[in-house]
């Protein structure tokens, strides 16, 4: 048995679907098929899931939302009509998505905002299940919550809970073609919750290693996982395969192809994942497996995210004061803010943190707390910065690899605010101004994976001035 997940992207108007519904009807053993809520048909476009956002904040503000309503309605509307499903269908599809958006009596604005958010995926499924039985497929629609799939009360943001795979298992046995919407599940007290954004990519792992997949095929727009963003780089050198561990870091850092917590569940269950192209099926795509053969370029990517921060603190023998650190990131913890990295010297440390977390009057109380509590010599909040990220197995026992990035990011004039070797095996990362961020990418991949001009370039120090 197969798990294919389509993104959003894949079912973002009637033409794509029946892509998608050609690629399910293709291979027999893709019989667990996991759904997003239709994406964008042109860049401008906008996400249902963002509509529907959209519709429960200004309903929440102003107790209606016509305008913000008959843009989601529309969208499937239109889907319905192009597919041409009976009428029927489409009023049954209507009356089921109206009475969710108008179901908030009783419900708290988190719990009311998941629902109107999964409403979009759960369409998404319940139109793939219909097109796909006019096709004269025996495919259903499958409800996550009679199916089992449990989840923590975090709105916005669930996580799978461990009994959840015992019951989704039993989807084996069942027959057909099933449709799952992804990107929410239940609680065990039977509420609503998603995922964090772009959530479907984990509830196709979750199914994957619950059903134990032969593989997880994640259906989206790109032929591969490109060693860098294709929004910055034309036509980049494309990943045939890459290892669990060294996705998890790119995910992690910016390679939005793939969401960071869809990788821990196909790994624990050793389902091996393949990125696909809904537009280009025949394409080989890239593999995610536990390992892969060394190569002779040890780097297999380049990634960056943006909204970090760092608060920099510094006190003289800080190395010999027992319980320093756990003391600074308890100040954290107290004010509800989990930390990315904390690289260190001997009398200074970086707290590296996701700049959403940090709301102007929390960063006030917690450098007060530090100068406080802490008795430290020196504090200063850095904002706006990017993590870069050069990504690959053994890269960091290969001979200079360190020496050619920061060679490259200087002939680039970039200046470097940190340097984390860390301890991760895979990585290496780059705090740089989060205006130079996209810059410091490009000169990262000419580097590593230019053309020999390029990656000459990039490797002398002769256009620097120091
Ligand atoms: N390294 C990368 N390789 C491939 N695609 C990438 C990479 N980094 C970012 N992307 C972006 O990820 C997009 C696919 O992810 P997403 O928009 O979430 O698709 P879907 O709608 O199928 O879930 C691509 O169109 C591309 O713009
Ligand atoms: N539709 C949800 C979940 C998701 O995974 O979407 P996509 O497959 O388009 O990334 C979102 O936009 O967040």
């Amino acid at each position: 048995m197969k798990v294919a997940k389509f993104g959003g992207t894949s079912l973002a108007n009637a033409e794509q679907i029946k892509k998608v519904c050609n690629i399910i009807r293709a291979d027999q053993n893709r019989r667990l098929v996991v759904v997003s809520a239709p994406g964008k048909r042109y860049k401008e476009d906008d996400k249902v899931t963002d509509l529907l956002i959209r519709y429960a904040e200004v309903f929440l503000q102003k107790g209606e939302a016509r305008a913000e309503k008959e843009a989601v309605f529309n969208r499937y509307r239109e889907i319905v009509r192009e597919l041409g499903l009976p009428a029927e269908v489409g009023q049954k599809i209507e009356a089921e998505l109206e009475a969710v958006l108008a179901n908030h009596a009783g419900l708290s604005p988190d719990r009311f905002v998941d629902a109107v958010k999964a409403a979009g995926e759960d369409n998404s499924a319940k139109v793939v299940a219909h097109y796909l039985r006019s096709l004269g497929e025996d495919a259903h629609y499958v409800n996550p919550r009679e199916a089992g799939m449990l989840v923590t009360d975090e709105a916005g943001n669930a996580h799978v809970l461990p009994a959840a795979y015992e019951r989704l298992k039993k989807l084996r046995d069942r027959q057909g073609i099933l449709v799952f919407p992804g990107f929410f599940g239940y609680t065990e007290a039977g509420e609503l919750v998603t995922f964090s954004r772009g959530g479907s990519d984990i509830t196709g792992s979750i199914l994957a290693a619950a059903v134990k997949a032969e593989v997880y095929e994640n259906f989206t727009d790109v032929d591969s996982v490109y060693v860098v963003n294709p929004n910055l780089v034309e036509n980049p050198v494309e990943i045939k395969e890459i290892t669990y561990r060294e996705m998890r870091e790119l995910s992690y850092s910016g390679f939005s192809v793939f969401h960071e917590e869809a990788l821990l569940p196909a790994y624990q269950a050793e389902i091996p994942v393949c990125i696909k192209n809904t537009n280009n099926p025949s394409a080989p795509g890239t593999m995610i497996v536990a390992e892969r053969p060394a190569s002779v370029n040890r780097v297999s990517g380049v990634a960056c995210d943006t909204g970090f921060c760092s608060i920099y603190v510094s006190k003289y023998l800080m190395h010999k004061e027992i319980g320093f650190g756990r003391k600074l990131l308890q100040i954290l913890e107290e004010e509800g803010i989990s930390y990315e990295h904390t690289p260190s010297g001997i009398d200074n440390i970086s707290v590296i943190l996701r700049e959403r977390d940090l709301t102007p009057a929390k960063e006030a109380r917690i450098v007060e707390r530090i100068q406080s509590e802490l008795q430290v010599d020196d504090i200063a909040v850095q904002h706006d910065l990017a993590l870069v990220m050069i990504v690959g197995e053994g890269m960091r026992q290969s001979v200079g690899t360190t020496a050619k990035a920061t060679v490259a990011l200087a002939a680039a004039q970039i200046n470097l605010d940190m340097i984390n070797q860390g301890s991760s095996e895979v990585s290496m990362m780059f705090g740089v101004k989060a205006e130079d961020a996209d810059r410091a990418v490009i000169a990262l991949y000419h580097a590593f994976f230019g053309k020999e001009e390029e990656r000459e370039k990039a490797h002398s120090l002769s256009s620097l001035t120091v």
